[in-house]
């Protein structure tokens, strides 16, 4: 039987432990606050914020939402984020990635303070997944990735871990995170050849896929009893969900996999809230 690992047990016991960190700052007169930055209307962001919108109000923890329009100059954006970065009442700022192109996104991302980065932007957080240490804040997207096959006890000491996709938000970020768990990894992007897909798929243990394309990794690229993290969230036409990965066909043939909705994404919003309580924790 396939195991369905669902991002909600996953995120209860989170928010479990975020919420009793919540009430120890809030004793303190520390109100842990959230500054979400969105350009636009683009429905990825919007289903984003809303997660984390509705887990923010389930902790107590503030949200305040900046809304621009997308056409929105460098300068200002930058001015926007430095006014973020001076507001003592703000602990953490996301900032809705990818940016529109006329944006350099390079430079919105050094703008930002390092203490307020709970998102993982900075080069500052990056350099610390890299070097394994306790610098800025990872992606969460990727530690979600990590947190669900933690909580449902998949040990990646010596597995081989095949990652789909090579962003700086995910596939980067999740090699050097399962790296660090002592798996030998594998990472992919769209350069690597057909065959060689197939081959690192079939033999994968392990796969987090991330290539933002929906339903794009069909059951015949993959190996029977892997453990599939699905981290695609592709908005359809009607306006529901999907997945990277085609979702009936491997369910099939693998031994677990996340389901979309109601997996990584649920669990991304979760991990933003702990970086945020700690980041107020530490400001
Ligand atoms: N669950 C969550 O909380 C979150 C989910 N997402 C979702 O995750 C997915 C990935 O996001 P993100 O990393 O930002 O996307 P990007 O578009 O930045 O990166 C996609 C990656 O996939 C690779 N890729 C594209 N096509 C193929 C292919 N045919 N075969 C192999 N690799 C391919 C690209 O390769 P190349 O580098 O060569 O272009 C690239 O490295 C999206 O669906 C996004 O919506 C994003 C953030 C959070
Ligand atoms: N800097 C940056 N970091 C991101 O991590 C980032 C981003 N920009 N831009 C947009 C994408 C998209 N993304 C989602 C995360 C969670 C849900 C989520 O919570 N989804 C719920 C459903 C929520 C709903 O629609 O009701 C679920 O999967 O169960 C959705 C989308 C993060 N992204």
């Amino acid at each position: 039987m396939t195991k369905i690992l669902k991002g909600k047990s996953v995120a209860n016991s989170l928010m479990k432990k975020i919420s009793e960190k919540v009430k120890e700052l809030k004793a303190k007169g520390v109100f842990p606050t959230l500054a979400i930055v969105r350009l636009g209307d683009n429905p990825q962001d919007i289903s984003y914020e809303r997660g984390a919108v509705k887990r923010a109000f389930q902790l107590g923890i503030t949200v305040r939402q900046f809304v621009y329009d997308e056409k929105i100059s460098q300068g200002e954006l930058i001015e926007e984020i430095q006014r973020l970065n001076d507001d003592s009442h703000i602990h953490g700022v996301l900032i809705f990635r990818p940016l529109p192109g006329h944006i350099n996104e390079s430079e919105i991302c050094s703008a930002l303070s390092p203490a307020k980065d709970v998102d993982g932007i900075t080069s500052g957080s990056m350099a610390g997944v890299f070097m394994d240490s306790d610098i800025g804040f990872p992606p969460c997207t990727a530690e979600a990735c990590m947190e669900i096959l933690d909580h449902y006890g998949y040990d990646l000491e010596g597995k081989r871990v095949l990652v789909m996709g090579r962003s700086l938000v995910i596939g980067k970020p999740a090699a050097m995170m399962a790296m660090r768990r002592n798996a030998t990894v594998s990472v992919c992007h769209s350069r690597t050849s057909n065959e060689d897909l197939r081959k690192l798929g079939q033999n994968a243990d392990i796969v987090i896929a991330a290539v933002g394309k929906a339903c794009m990794i069909k059951s015949g690229w993959l190996g029977k009893g892997q453990v599939i993290i699905d981290v695609g969230i592709n908005v359809k036409e009607d306006g529901s969900l999907c997945g990277d990965v085609d979702f009936d066909e491997v369910y099939e043939i693998a031994s677990a996999i996340t389901p979309v909705p109601g997996g990584v994404g649920s669990v991304t919003t979760a991990i933003l809230m702990k970086h945020v309580a700690e980041a107020a924790e530490k400001q």
